[in-house]
């Protein structure tokens, strides 16, 4: 044991001295969270007992009232915060005091920019938990003792704050943890029993263990003899769970504090649906939607899924079988009165109940958003610059739902010509040509290439709108929407053009244009020969000299890049090289009875179309040697 009680002295993983530094600063303005945070830390440490004592009682050492109890000591200038929850051994106060575990967290510091407003929000994304005490506290000692453990097993942890904490063991009769802090001089309000009151009222509400506080002793009547006080608790919140109270009798207020207290996000959420079902299966949801993407969204192991509750017990954080994983930024609980108490992750996978229940719930985050579309205002806008990029993988992991997702898709389009993602597949189709069939769009390494896309020109032209997309994921999701409304959504840069639009006077025109230009078309595909597919003149373009197309069924160029990029084996295809007949340079080069010259204009024609839709030459030199051998020669003219 003697090596338990001696104090030991360690210091800070980097991360959380530079976190710890940073909450303190960020903060300030806002410092009463400390005291939301440690509460919902004592309740989160409660549920975690709650549960392991279902499988073993002795853990509770007879003692099953929890509790989290406040005392404030105004003499003292200190607040202690105590819980009988399952408590920490040494080394998991060590592992969960000194370091932070979370990922991305150095992917997280890296994104802060020393403005402490945005860090502010940073890092109410990112969780501010046990930290904040040190936003009102000079010093913090947390004793503890792991539930089940004898009473010299307790610890004693203390920092500052600074760069280091120590650890050395103390007797505890009772288990759990219990927070004590020394506050700043310009935080004694937090020493204050009605200012603490408050506090709680405002943020614990809804917290379903009674949180206590010292009863206040009622003033003594003059000339009364002073009797010893008895110290005397009672519940300073209301201490039911929130889910479980009918929705009618909660406050916009309660239900935000209760998001902060499962999201630990430090801002409003921006809607949430909350619901009791009844029938063959017995559940409640409250399901939140944030304001903002969490800073570990792309991620692999971002952590995601709601709180599970069984028959109101708690059972786990983080259940991710209830949501497909496109909708992995909701937030919130899941009670279920049909899974049985013991269930573990490696059930939740296996039971016909979640699953029947992450349909339902999938449907209503699903309902949920589409009332926020519908909805005045640009609370969809702003959830859409948030999350949907995720939303756009949903069509290709929950095909059942792929109508319903396509609905609340947002792209931009030559209809405003603008990077703003707000125009819908519905509003599309309501403007669609009469004799049009299909949903056009154009897929490009940014928005600038696809809006300029010469791929554009004859829908512009025609007044035809095109969907401009731009997104890595763009691509990915048109293979699997396909078609929406039972129109065919088609590349504009795929395949040959059709458009049914086009008039019979037109038809005839573009035969024609074909027919000319058969001897040109035949000299540019020896040209350039091992490098396209095929050579054709087009009707596509109106001011381009050319452009490349790949085939119907072939990799298209955005994937191709992503893929290469990724290191992928990209399949062997060439492009389809397309003309413009009708452009001077072509028309000039038809003329050009010099074969040399001839294929120099021709494979810059070619290299031009391959820059134009933002891809990448193959040799940049020869092209550049190219064109200025041409403008030499124009110069000597
Ligand atoms: N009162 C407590 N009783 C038992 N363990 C606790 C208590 N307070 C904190 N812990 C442990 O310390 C860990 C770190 O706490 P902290 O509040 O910093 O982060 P968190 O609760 O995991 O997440 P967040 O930062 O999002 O709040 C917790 O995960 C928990 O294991």
């Amino acid at each position: 044991m003697t090596a338990e009680v001696k104090k030991e002295t360690l210091g800070f993983q980097t991360e959380a001295k530079q976190l710890l530094h940073l909450m303190i600063h960020s903060l300030y303005s806002n410092r009463e969270i400390f005291l939301r945070e440690l509460i919902s830390n004592a309740s989160d440490a409660i549920d975690k007992l709650r549960f392991a004592a279902l499988s073993d009682e002795s853990l509770l050492e007879g003692q099953g009232d929890f509790q989290v109890q406040v005392d404030v000591d105004k003499e003292a200038n200190t607040i202690t915060i105590s819980d009988n929850g399952i408590g920490m051994t040494r080394d998991e106060v060590i592992e969960n005091l000194g370091t932070i575990a979370k990922s991305g967290t150095a992917a997280f510091l890296e994104n802060l920019t020393g403005d402490q407003k945005k860090d502010s929000q940073l890092i109410g994304q990112f969780g501010v938990g046990f930290y904040s005490a040190f936003i009102v506290a000079e010093r913090v000692e947390v004793h503890s003792r792991k539930a089940g453990q004898d009473a010299a097993s307790g610890v004693v942890w203390e920092s500052r704050g600074e760069s280091e904490f120590s650890i050395e063991g103390r007797e505890k009769a009772s288990r759990g943890t219990s927070i004590t802090l020394f506050l700043k001089e310009e935080a004694k309000e937090f020493a204050d029993d009605f200012r603490v009151r408050s506090v709680i009222k405002k943020y614990s509400d809804h917290i379903s263990v009674p949180v206590m506080m010292l009863k206040p002793q009622p003033p003594q009547a003059e000339g009364e003899e002073a009797e010893a006080p008895v110290a005397e608790y009672e519940a300073v919140n209301e201490a039911t769970a929130l889910w479980t109270r009918p929705r009618t009798e909660i406050s916009d207020e309660e239900y935000k504090s209760f998001y902060s207290h499962v999201s630990h996000d430090f801002e409003e959420p921006l809607t949430w649906s909350h619901n009791k079902v009844e029938g063959k299966l017995e559940y409640t949801s409250l399901l939140y939607l944030p304001k903002r993407a969490p800073f570990d969204m792309w991620h692999r192991d971002m952590t995601r899924g709601l709180k599970l509750y069984v028959q109101r017990t708690f059972i786990m954080d983080e259940a991710e079988q209830f949501l497909p994983m496109y909708l992995r930024f909701v937030k919130g609980v899941v009670d279920s009165n049909d899974l049985p108490l013991n269930v573990s992750r490696e059930i939740l996978q296996q039971e016909g109940a979640v699953e029947s229940m992450r349909n339902a719930l999938t449907k209503r985050v699903l309902d949920m958003l589409s009332k926020l579309a519908k909805k005045e205002g640009d609370d969809y806008a702003l959830f859409w610059k948030e999350f949907g990029q995720v939303m756009k993988e949903g069509p290709a992991e929950d095909f059942a739902n792929k109508e319903k997702i396509a609905k609340l898709l947002r792209f931009s389009t030559t209809h405003t010509d603008a990077p703003e993602q707000d125009q819908s597949l519905e509003d599309y189709v309501s403007r669609m040509k009469e004799g049009q069939e299909k949903i056009y769009y154009v897929v490009a390494e940014n928005f600038n290439t696809a809006k300029s896309s010469p791929h554009l020109e004859v829908f512009r032209k025609k007044g035809i709108e095109v969907l401009l997309l731009s997104d890595r994921v763009d691509d990915w999701l048109m293979n699997h929407l396909q078609e929406f409304d039972g129109k065919a959504l088609q590349d504009v840069a795929r395949g040959a053009l059709d458009l049914a639009a086009d008039s019979e006077e037109e038809k005839a025109e573009q035969e024609k244009l074909q027919k000319e230009s058969e001897g040109l078309v035949e000299r540019l595909a020896k040209v350039l020969e091992g490098q396209v597919e095929e050579v054709r003149a087009t009707a596509r373009l109106t001011d381009s000299a050319a452009c490349l197309v790949v085939g119907e069924h072939d990799l298209g160029a955005q994937m191709r890049r992503i893929m290469e990029a990724a290191g992928q084996p990209v399949p062997e295809t060439k492009p389809i090289l397309e003309v413009n007949p009708n452009h001077p340079l072509l028309q000039m080069l038809d003329k050009e009875a010099d074969e040399d010259r001839f294929a120099d204009l021709g494979s810059i024609i070619f290299d031009q179309a391959t820059l134009a839709e933002g891809g990448q030459l193959n040799d940049p030199a020869s092209y550049v040697s190219r064109l200025n051998k041409i403008l030499l020669e124009m110069s000597k003219s």
